[in-house]
């Protein structure tokens, strides 16, 4: 492909991005992955070019473009003016600049989550620019078959991560997928804040472990190696689908793991046998997702105030159904991957008011930012059930 085509590959990408982003439709990733299925002249470095561009045009514009067009000559004309001397050059690349054409301002989000942030961070231009970026990989040594020592050497320039004790930092150009030691489950890919989540929780060989949230299991299997296969480790979610990514990510781990399919609004059916007996239960509860945005840059133009209440008053459900499972003298963790005060602060203000008895951390919660602990943006709050 000629880097104009290159260019005119991406503005159609972006048009599909921008209109599944308005319409809940799928994640840029999979566009992007479908769109090359069907067109097999573009090679290996066309792909992987098309697909820098595409996120950097994301990562470069706050609010939702009209269409790719427009996010494409926003994002030249501030970050890259080389690409606007492509446009009209050749009958694949984009057409020919038109005087006075819609053009996306750049920014780091939209301006009503910007004021969101402003609001409850004094230093909210660097979170926000850091949530721009790009992420780096980690990885979790898996101490039920090795150590973070033992695997550190076998992985090309992998540095330990400064904050989990088993977490490790891939060098950019490691491709995880080659590495024997992710291959038979001596690692798994787990951001280092997730790590910290699960060693939030304080799981020990022994106890009952209810993962309420569990996915597809990233967090349950921390907790497995946290209890080194001993006692009994139940992975909820009302998602049949994550849920059953479990059972062969447990097999590769080596980690034995029960599992419960939930039904939302009617969780406690499932769980009526459980209620009063948990040691810890872990709520890493859906939510927005603004912590992750180095990750999924254009969940910024999906999120609007409707969806946050909606998530919210889930996440209220959840800690009522999580503090009902402990036994007296258990411990609750809830988590999100998100720095908005209402999934974090306010929801764990709210929930000391119903349950005044739960006795919260010593430290308090603990918000970890990409600016600062170089993870993604988690709220993390723990609590004792008094006996
Ligand atoms: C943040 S994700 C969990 C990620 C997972 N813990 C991990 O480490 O990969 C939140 C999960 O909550 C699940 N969920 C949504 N509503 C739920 C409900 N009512 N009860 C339990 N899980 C629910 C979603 O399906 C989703 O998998």
């Amino acid at each position: 492909m000629t880097p104009a085509a290159r260019v005119e590959a991406a503005v159609a990408l972006l048009d599909e991005i921008i209109e599944a982003a308005a319409g809940g439709g799928a994640a840029a990733d999979t566009l992007i992955q479908r769109y090359f299925k069907t067109r097999r002249y573009a090679g290996s470095k066309d792909r992987r070019a098309v697909r820098d561009l595409v996120y950097g045009v994301i990562r470069a514009l706050g609010e939702r473009p009209a269409n790719g067009r427009a996010a494409m000559i926003g994002y030249a004309r501030a970050q890259a003016p080389e690409l606007l001397a492509l446009f009209g050059t050749d009958a694949r690349g984009p057409a020919a600049l038109v005087e006075g054409e819609p053009e996306a301002a750049p920014g780091s989000a939209p301006k009503w989550l910007t004021a969101k942030f402003a609001a409850e961070y004094a230093d909210a231009g660097g979170l926000l620019a850091a949530l721009a970026g790009r992420a780096p990989l980690d990885l979790r040594a898996n101490r039920l078959k090795t150590t973070r020592e033992a695997v550190l050497p076998q992985i090309p320039g992998a540095v330990p991560t400064p904050h989990a004790p088993d977490g490790i930092r891939l060098a950019e150009s490691v491709n995880v997928e080659d590495l024997p030691v992710y291959n038979d489950g001596r690692v798994e890919v787990q951001d280092e804040g997730s790590q910290l989540i699960a060693a939030a929780c304080r799981a020990r060989p022994g106890m009952v472990v209810i993962d309420l949230c569990a996915g597809a299991g990233g967090k349950t299997l921390a907790l497995a190696a946290d209890m080194a296969s001993s006692g009994r480790l139940v992975a909820c979610d009302t998602d049949r689908q994550r849920l059953s990514r479990l059972g062969p990510r447990a097999g590769r781990a080596g980690a034995v793991i029960e599992t419960r399919l939930l039904d939302g609004g009617r969780e406690e059916q499932v769980l009526a046998d459980l209620i009063g007996t948990a040691d810890v239960v872990l709520i890493d509860a859906p939510c927005s997702g603004t912590g992750t945005w180095r990750r999924n840059p254009e969940a910024r133009w999906r999120l609007t105030p409707q969806r946050i209440a909606r998530l919210t008053a889930l996440q209220a459900h959840l800690i009522d159904i999580g503090v009902r499972l402990l036994r007296p003298g258990g411990r609750l963790v809830y988590a999100v991957c998100s720095l908005l005060p209402e999934e974090g602060r306010l929801q764990a203000d709210a929930a000391a008011q119903r349950h005044p008895e739960l006795i919260p951390d010593a430290g308090g919660a603990q918000i970890l930012r990409p600016d600062r602990e170089e993870t993604d943006g988690f709220f993390i709050a723990g609590y004792e059930k008094p006996c």
